[in-house]
Order: structure tokens, then sequence, then C-alpha cells
């Protein structure tokens, strides 16, 4: 029997199993780390009420970092970031190493995070950097317009002929599209992110994450992601970073450089702050709730088989300051 402890967190309702695999004596294997994930993340008959994705915490492999991340989507898949998972895991390592600035490695980069004032009572608040940032279709795995070597407020033909598509690798790749608010409640977001992630397409043949932008006013936008792994999510911390670049590029008289930005999403909000630079250098803070739900104790050998049964929960009592925060935010 090997016990093992998992936190249930969330970011705007975007959640995630989080595991410390230092925990272990001997490490898990890949294969291991994503059947994991597949298991514990269904939504029904997975743990609990499921996730969208596990959010693995190693050591970081070199020195600098206090820790690193990995994050496996629900259908096991390995992405090479998540902002919204970021901010739990910044929340686990500040805590347990006691230091309130730091950085965390990830797939592609050792990024900056803090903690930051609480957004609300009981609400746990950290800034994440989102970074490197690319317009590359090399970068992106995207083979569009007659291999285009960028796609910026350009249409896709075989995807819509009214839409217009900008490409950005944060450095997961994300494909953004500015609508009204009828077609962001709509299902046609979901129609695009089914055809670019449930089987083949020449367009992206990796899948993409797929958001749809409302500008709400100045320094305001509402976001709405279908995240590649995982299908329609409360919030994805990246695609709102990626929207909120791509808000400062094409609509700089409403979305603000340098500014923080008010990003809502169906999961609550968060603050993103952008930093263009005409080098290229792009980087984007991304700020909002790190909410650890529950403590979750099983054995590891159980959850590998699917087997649930002896799994015991213990609520944190942190969502009921979230829920508090949310509908406070609807009152305003
Ligand atoms: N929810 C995440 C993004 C997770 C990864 C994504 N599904 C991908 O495959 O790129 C976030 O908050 O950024």
């Amino acid at each position: 029997m090997k016990k093992m402890k998992l936190l249930k967190v969330h970011g705007s309702e975007n959640d995630f199993y989080m595991l410390d695999a230092k925990q272990f004596e001997q490490g898990l294997t890949d294969q291991q780390i994503k059947q994991l994930a597949v298991k514990i993340c269904k939504r029904n008959g997975g743990l609990g009420d499921g996730a969208d994705g596990l959010l693995w915490i190693d050591r970081a492999s070199h020195q600098g970092p206090l820790g690193k991340m990995r994050v496996i989507n629900a259908d096991g898949s390995e992405a090479s970031m998540c902002g919204n998972g970021l901010r739990s895991v910044s929340r686990y390592l500040a805590e347990q190493n006691q230091e309130s600035a730091f950085s965390v490695e990830t797939m592609e980069a050792d990024l900056p995070v803090a903690k930051m004032k609480d957004l609300a009572t009981g609400v746990s608040t950290y800034q994440v950097q989102i970074a490197p940032v690319s317009f590359k279709a090399a970068d992106l795995k995207m083979h569009v317009n007659n291999e285009s070597e960028t796609l910026v407020d350009q249409q896709i033909k075989e995807l819509d002929s009214d839409l217009s598509f900008t490409a950005v690798a944060v450095p997961n790749p994300h494909l953004i599209a500015f609508v009204d608010e009828a077609t962001i409640n709509g299902d046609q977001l979901g129609e695009l992110g089914r055809y670019l992630n449930n089987g083949v397409n020449p367009i992206f043949p990796d899948g993409v994450n797929v958001s749809f932008v409302l500008i709400q006013g100045a320094n305001q936008i509402f976001v709405r992601t279908f995240e590649r792994g995982v299908g329609y999510t409360n919030a994805c911390g990246t695609g709102m970073s990626a929207a909120s670049l791509v808000s400062v590029l094409l609509h700089g008289d409403q979305i603000a450089n340098n500014t923080d930005i008010i990003v809502r999403n169906p999961g609550g909000m968060v603050k993103t702050n952008v930093h263009h630079q005409d080098t290229g250098a792009d980087t984007i803070d991304l700020i909002g709730n790190a909410t650890f739900v529950s403590t979750v104790e099983l054995d590891l050998d159980d959850a590998l088989a699917g087997n649930f049964a002896q799994a015991k929960f213990n609520e944190t009592g942190e969502q009921v300051n979230y829920e508090k925060f949310i509908s406070n935010l609807q009152l305003n």
C-alpha cells in the first residue's frame, strides 16, 4: 500500500489535482503519471468530481527555482505551460519553503512568481509570469494559409468565413478571435475546439487551445476557452494571458500595454498586465486566486487502477471565501 496525498486546487475554477512527487521514494514513470491523470481527472467515475488536469510538482532539475511544475491534461497529454495551475504550484512552494518571491521551473523556462495581496478575504492570490511568447508558425506547430509564418488578425477559410484569428504560443499554443456577446455564449467555440483537437486536422496537428474574446470596456475583457486535452474550461490562465497580449496589439485604443487588465471568465476573474516590447521579448503577468479546496489521501495503486472507493477528502474551507468573492463581483 503506497499512500499518497493530493490537493484539489483551482484558479478561476480551472481545477486540478496537485501532487508533490517528493512524497514518493521511487519515482513514477511518465506512462504512470499520464495514466494517473486520466484516471483521476475523469468527470464521471474519476476522483471526486474529476479535474481539468494534474499538476505534478518535483525538485527543480538545476539550481535556482524552488521546484518544477509539469501539467498533464485530463486526456493524458502534457502541456508546456499552465497559468492557472502555476499560481497554485507557486502557493504550495511558497508555503513549503517560507518564501514569497522566487522562480518555478516549467517545461520551457524558469518563471518568476510572487505572493500578492489577497483579491478578497481568504482568497489567496499569486502573480506568475507567462513567457516565452512566440508568434512563429514553427513554435505553434501550425500549418495555415499556405504555410504562412505567422497568423495575426487573419481569416482561416477552412474554419470560418467571418472570424479573424491570431495564433500565439505562450509557450503553449493559442488561437484567439474577437467576437460579439451572442457568439461568445454560443457553441461555435466548441465546434472549432472539437475540430482542432478531437481527431486529425491539418492546421494544428498537435491541437490548440481556442479562445473567444469580448472587449467589455477600457482594459476589461471577457475570455472563454476550449482547451486542448480538456474541452470547455471555466478559465484558462495562458488563454487569458494570450488574449490580453493580442488585445493590446490589435485593440490598443481600449486595452493598454503595461496596465492592469481585468479579465473575466466563466469561473471568476483575474488581472493581467502585458509587457509588449518592440524587441519581441513579450511577457505577461497573470494575477489571480490560488484556492486549495481539499486535501485527498488515497492509495497510489488504487488510483492507477481507477478505484477511488477508499479516497479520503478533507475540505479546507477556502471555497466558501472564493464563492463570496465571486458573488460580490457579480453584484458590482
Ligand atoms: N488550464 C491551463 C492550460 C493547460 C494546458 C492546455 N490545455 C494545453 O494543452 O496547452 C492554463 O491555465 O493555462
